[in-house]
């Protein structure tokens, strides 16, 4: 299996796993948890704040000027945040204040892994960067072509959002890390594919938590 096989299969791999977690759970039965919509959007200010400048970092190192990728800089995010919010403020806007401001397990973790990898060289860094854009992108198209997100479903337009744009995002990363991943040798490209499945297993965690702060 090349390298990029063996990336995507990561992937494939690890959608049962998110099927199953909760919040995608919430998501695919139309239930809105307002406490854990404003959680997660909290967590996830906190998360881009950390990670789309990491992202610009993770592009220079390669001199990366693909548009769709350098897009993703910028405020990308707002959209779908307000999709999320608009739901939560339907549903009980009075969970907005119970929330908690600490960082979350998962938020922590999930940075503190992109920055280790920063530490451990250019292409294990863009290796763990790529699994934000990939796993919304592949799992929200998965969702919607196997019609568990139809249209009537609230979450519709968060799952159609991303699917188009980090479905976009997706295909230009892999171009990228194919290219890359032809110059570094098979040591490299392992831990490569260890950062990206460990972020994965991150993004899990990260959605999960939302929900788990229910309580
Ligand atoms: C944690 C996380 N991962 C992915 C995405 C979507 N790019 C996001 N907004 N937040």
């Amino acid at each position: 299996m090349t390298f990029i096989e063996q990336f995507k299969k990561i992937m494939q791999d690890a959608l049962p796993t998110f099927l199953e977690n909760p919040f995608i759970k919430d998501c695919e039965a139309g239930r809105v948890d307002a406490r854990a919509l404003y959680t997660y959007i909290y967590q996830d200010n906190i998360y881009l704040d950390v990670y789309l400048p990491l992202f610009s970092k993770g592009l220079d190192n390669f001199d990366i000027n693909s548009e769709s990728l350098r897009q993703f800089e910028g405020d990308q995010e707002t959209e779908p945040h307000l999709m999320l919010q608009k739901l939560a403020d339907q549903k009980d806007p009075a969970a907005k204040k119970t929330i908690t401001k600490e960082w979350l397990p998962a938020t922590i973790g999930y940075l503190k892994h992109i920055q280790n990898s920063q530490q451990e060289g250019d292409f294990i860094f863009l290796c763990s960067l790529a699994a934000c854009p990939y796993v919304y992108g592949y799992l929200n198209e998965k969702m919607i072509e196997s019609g568990q997100i139809t249209e009537d479903n609230p979450y519709y337009p968060w799952f159609d959002f991303y699917k188009g744009t980090d479905g976009q995002l997706t295909v230009d990363f892999m171009k990228v890390l194919e290219e890359q991943a032809e110059k570094v040798d098979a040591d490299l490209q392992s831990r490569g594919l260890t950062a990206f499945y460990q972020a994965v297993q991150f993004e899990s965690d990260f959605f999960a938590q939302a929900v788990e702060d229910r309580a």
